[in-house]
């Protein structure tokens, strides 16, 4: 039995309920499938009844949705708190990763798979989503230090909270409790290999073997590795909700300009400094970006690396326009 604050219920998604969604219950989505999806309820995990127009790609697994207790028959679904997504290469539509999630812990190991430019990718899609990003680095007991990891991550955006683990050692539920408390819900993102399966392990209190029967599904990729194809929702030992996400290969940026500004506040501060409205930052003169750079205060290869971001976030954005304001969405065209 759960209560539904365990479940992750909140004042936000009971400020969305009316006086006719009283005899329907809450329940969050634990798993979507092509044509069916399950729920967690207040009193275990149901097979939801779909309705015949319902389409579950437009539902992720976190979502809130109110289902009508006798016939498990969706009814509707509550507006997120927040949202994960990304456009795959070639897709029309954003694919949803998770939803209502409140701290992303961006994995990534203490070895060659650290790399500073794919964690901000990572970092622009959590702030886009409106999720708090913790980066944690897995295999720390495979290095005599950590510091130089934590040290290459540190910078990557303000006030970041970066650690270090041993992502099979039942400790690593201890270090990162402080994200998943009763009610909170956390997602783990990062490359094939880097442990966020042994992590999800670690926080559900699961063995290796039940981990992967029970959770999720493991199939050989092109190249023959085991990763992982599903995202699901267990619970935490300690309370809360941990959602695993596929093994990404690329992640393209889109659709993130705003995290895109707050992942890089120290560059796009400066901005309104220079001497043209307009500014590319690239060669004009009084430009404030130019200027931080030749005295030490900014890192060029961040800036360069923010630079290529901002492009390929605007040319993978759809533009919005229409007449009179109506939001039209104008698909990508082909990637450069
Ligand atoms: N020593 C040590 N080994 C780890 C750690 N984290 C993961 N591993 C090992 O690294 C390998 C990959 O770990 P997984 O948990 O399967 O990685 P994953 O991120 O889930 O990979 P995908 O399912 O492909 O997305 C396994 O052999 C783990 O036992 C860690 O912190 N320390
Ligand atoms: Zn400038």
């Amino acid at each position: 039995m759960f209560s539904l604050a365990a479940l992750g219920w909140s004042g936000f998604f009971d400020a969305q309920l009316t006086a006719t969604d009283a005899d329907f219950a809450p329940m969050r989505i634990a798993t979507v499938h092509r044509s069916r999806m399950t729920a967690v309820a207040q009193h275990g995990t149901v097979r939801l009844q779909l309705p015949a127009q319902a389409n579950t790609a437009d539902f992720a697994v976190g979502d809130w949705v109110l289902v009508e207790p006798e016939t498990q028959m969706l009814v509707r679904r509550l507006e997120r708190k927040a949202l994960l997504r990304r456009r795959t290469e070639g897709g029309r539509m954003p694919q949803l990763i998770a939803a209502n999630v409140d701290t992303l812990f961006i994995t990534t190991s203490c070895n060659d798979d650290l790399n500073p430019a794919r964690l901000e990718r990572y970092l622009a899609l959590a702030n886009e989503a409106g999720t708090t990003p913790v980066i944690v680095l897995t295999k720390a007991d495979q290095v005599a230090e950590t510091a130089p990891y934590l040290a290459q991550v540190a910078g990557l955006q303000r006030g970041l909270d970066v650690l270090a683990l041993n992502a099979k050692a039942p400790e690593a539920a201890q270090i990162l409790a402080r994200w998943c408390g009763e009610g909170q819900t956390v997602a783990l993102v990062g490359s094939s290999g880097v442990g966020k399966s042994s992590l999800l392990n670690t926080l559900a209190g699961k063995s290796a073997e039940d981990g992967q029967m029970t959770g999720s599904i493991r199939e050989s990729d092109a190249k023959g590795r085991h990763t992982t194809t599903s995202r699901s929702l267990h619970p935490i030992i300690g309370g809360g909700w941990v959602i695993d996400t596929p093994g990404m290969r690329t992640l393209h940026v889109s659709d993130s300009l705003a995290g895109l500004d707050h992942l890089f506040a120290e560059i796009t501060e400066l901005a309104p400094l220079c001497r043209f409205r307009d500014c590319t930052h690239a060669h004009e003169p009084g430009c404030a970006v130019q200027a931080a750079i030749k005295d030490g205060t900014l890192d060029p290869a961040r800036v360069d690396r923010w630079r290529k971001l901002v492009e390929e976030n605007r040319s993978n954005t759809p533009v919005q326009t229409g007449p009179r304001g109506n939001r039209t969405t104008v698909h990508p065209g082909k990637r450069r």
